[in-house]
C-alpha cells in the first residue's frame, strides 16, 4: 500500500487519538487546504480549532473580495488576534490548531512573539492545483485572481523555525493522516531530544 493510501486509510477510521497537547498553525496559501486539514485535526484529537479567516477584520475581507491583495498593514493587526489565541492557548495548556496563511517569515516572527513555541504545518500545493481548487470553490470570498500575489508574498519556512511540510495527498482525508503523522513524529524528535 503506498504511504497515502495507508495514511488514507488510517484517517477513515477517524477514531479519536491522543496526543500530548501542542500549539499548532496549518499555514499556506490561498486554497492550499488549511482549514481541511485544521477542521481535520481538531475532529481526529480533540483540540481546539479556530479558522484564521474568521479573525480577519471585516475591512480586509471586503478588500480580498474585492480582489485586492492585503498589505502588511492590513495584516498586523490580524496576526496580532492569532497571536492572542495561540498565547492562550498555550498558557491554558489546551491543543490546539489554527489555520492561517502566515505566508512571510516575519508574520510567523510575529505568531511566535509571545514566546509560544509553535509548530507550522505548511502545506505546499503545486500551482495548477491551487487554481483549481479555487475555481471549484464557490462559497468563499477568496478570488482565484489574488493566487498570484499569495505565491508571490509565500517565504517557505527555514529550517531554523519549527515547521514541518506535509506531504501533498490527493485527498483531504489523505492529508489530514499526513498532518497527524507529522504530529506524531514531531512528538518522537522531541522525547528523543529531551534523552527520555
Ligand atoms: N488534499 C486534498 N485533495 C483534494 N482536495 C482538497 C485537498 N485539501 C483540500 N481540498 C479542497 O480544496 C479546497 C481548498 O481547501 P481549503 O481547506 O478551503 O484551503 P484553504 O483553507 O487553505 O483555503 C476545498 O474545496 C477542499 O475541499
Ligand atoms: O494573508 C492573507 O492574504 C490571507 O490570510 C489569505 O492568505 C487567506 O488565504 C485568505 O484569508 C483567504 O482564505 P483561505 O486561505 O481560506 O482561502
Amino acid at each position: 500500500m503506498s504511504s497515502d493510501r495507508s495514511a488514507q486509510s488510517a484517517a477513515a477510521s477517524s477514531a479519536p487519538v491522543w496526543l500530548p497537547p501542542r500549539v499548532v498553525v496549518v499555514m499556506g496559501v490561498s486554497g492550499s487546504g488549511k482549514t481541511t486539514v485544521a477542521s481535520g485535526l481538531n475532529n481526529l484529537l480533540g483540540w481546539t480549532f479556530q479558522e484564521g479567516d474568521g479573525l480577519h477584520p471585516p475591512a480586509n475581507v471586503e478588500k480580498m473580495a474585492a480582489g485586492i491583495p492585503l498589505t502588511d498593514e492590513d495584516r498586523w493587526p490580524w496576526l496580532d488576534k492569532c497571536r492572542a489565541w495561540l498565547d492562550e492557548c498555550a498558557t491554558s495548556g489546551t491543543g490546539c490548531v489554527l489555520s492561517c496563511s502566515a505566508l512571510k517569515r516575519v508574520y510567523r516572527d510575529r505568531l511566535r512573539a509571545g514566546g509560544t513555541d509553535i509548530v507550522f504545518l505548511f502545506l505546499k500545493v503545486p500551482q495548477d492545483i491551487l487554481a483549481n481548487r479555487m475555481m471549484q470553490r464557490k462559497d468563499h470570498y477568496m478570488p482565484p485572481s489574488l493566487l498570484g500575489s499569495q505565491l508571490e508574498a509565500l517565504e517557505l519556512p527555514g529550517p531554523d523555525e519549527h515547521a514541518i511540510e506535509l506531504e501533498m495527498s490527493e485527498t483531504p482525508a489523505g492529508e489530514v493522516a499526513h498532518a497527524l503523522e507529522a504530529l506524531k513524529a514531531d512528538h518522537q524528535k522531541s522525547i528523543r531530544k529531551a534523552g527520555f
